[in-house]
């Protein structure tokens, strides 16, 4: 297995950018590390250990690449950017246990790409397709048991969130329903190159072998809260009418679910969001 001098520092990815004539994407949220104590952190939360398999998505030049390839991880790494599929095959030149595959993470098929009982998926993450990339992994079930990625430090807080405060939302209750996510670390705009205008947070998401709550369908579970903050400042009653739930059952489902009508979707907990949604299974 190679060692190679760290990517991750600035005048290094300089010199490769240079080299390749590479100019960042904007539009594919290239932002490349340049701080190799962050590279070991995240190997570190991940916890990345000798012979483990780690799904990539975005090596971008191969920096957070090469910090999982040394911790002795089997690395399946998915770039959308084809010009740096010449540079991906240059710094990672060496290592037999980095395969680097072409493709959009939102379309390829990811059990095509890696055929194993479980894996871990580290990433830095391209900041515009944040949300997506995290739903589709979560939602299609796939046999993940840990997500670390780097994400904009508010969306890392947003995932995290606990009822009661503005940062709670659909994405807080979806992320809390597959995954315990925990924030390890703030990440400053000046471990980028370029630097980008927000700070970051690596968030470990460790994914639950069971649901949190017992639903009678997970499909009417996510109906309710999608209601539920699709208009934030009105009441359940409200939320719940808007989102298809008739003026008639209405009283009924949250008498059984034991909620009042007057509160607000920002306030409830997974456990009542649960109440709701069986209940309106059960009842209608
Ligand atoms: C924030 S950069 C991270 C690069 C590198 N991992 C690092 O830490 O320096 C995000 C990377 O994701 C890639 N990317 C953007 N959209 C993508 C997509 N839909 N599928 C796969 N990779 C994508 C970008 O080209 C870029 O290399």
């Amino acid at each position: 297995m190679a060692i190679k001098p760290r990517i991750a520092q600035k005048d290094v990815t300089l010199h490769i950018l240079k080299t390749f004539g590479i100019h960042m994407s904007k539009k594919l949220g290239q932002n490349f590390l340049i701080d190799d104590n962050v590279v070991d952190g995240i190997v570190s939360a991940a916890k990345v250990a000798e012979g483990d398999t780690v799904l990539e998505i975005g090596p971008g030049i191969g920096t957070l690449t090469q910090g999982l390839a040394e911790a002795g991880a089997h690395v399946t790494a998915v770039e959308l950017d084809r010009r740096l599929l010449d540079v991906l095959g240059k710094t990672l030149d060496g290592y037999d246990n980095v395969k680097v595959v072409h493709g959009d993470i939102l379309k390829i098929d990811i059990s095509q790409e890696i055929n194993k009982e479980k894996y871990k998926v580290v990433a830095n993450l391209p900041y515009y397709i944040t949300t997506p990339i995290i739903m589709k992994l979560l939602e299609d079930r796939l046999p993940i048991e840990l997500l670390v990625t780097m994400v904009q430090k508010e969306v890392a807080e947003r995932m995290a969130a606990k009822p009661g405060g503005k940062e709670y939302g659909a994405l807080s209750v979806a992320v809390q329903y597959y995954t315990e996510p925990e924030i390890m670390f703030i990440v400053p705009p000046k471990a980028f190159i370029p630097a980008p205008a927000v700070e970051s947070a690596v968030i470990r998401c460790t994914v639950r072998t069971e649901p949190p709550v017992k639903l009678e369908s997970e499909k009417m579970f996510f109906r309710v809260v999608k209601a539920a903050f699709a208009q934030r400042r009105k009441t359940l009653a409200n939320t719940l009418k808007a989102g298809g739930l008739e003026k008639e059952l209405l009283n009924q489902v949250l008498a059984q679910a034991g909620i009042d009508g007057m509160r607000r979707g920002e306030q409830l907990s997974i456990e009542e969001f649960a109440a709701i949604a069986n209940a309106w299974t059960n009842l209608k």
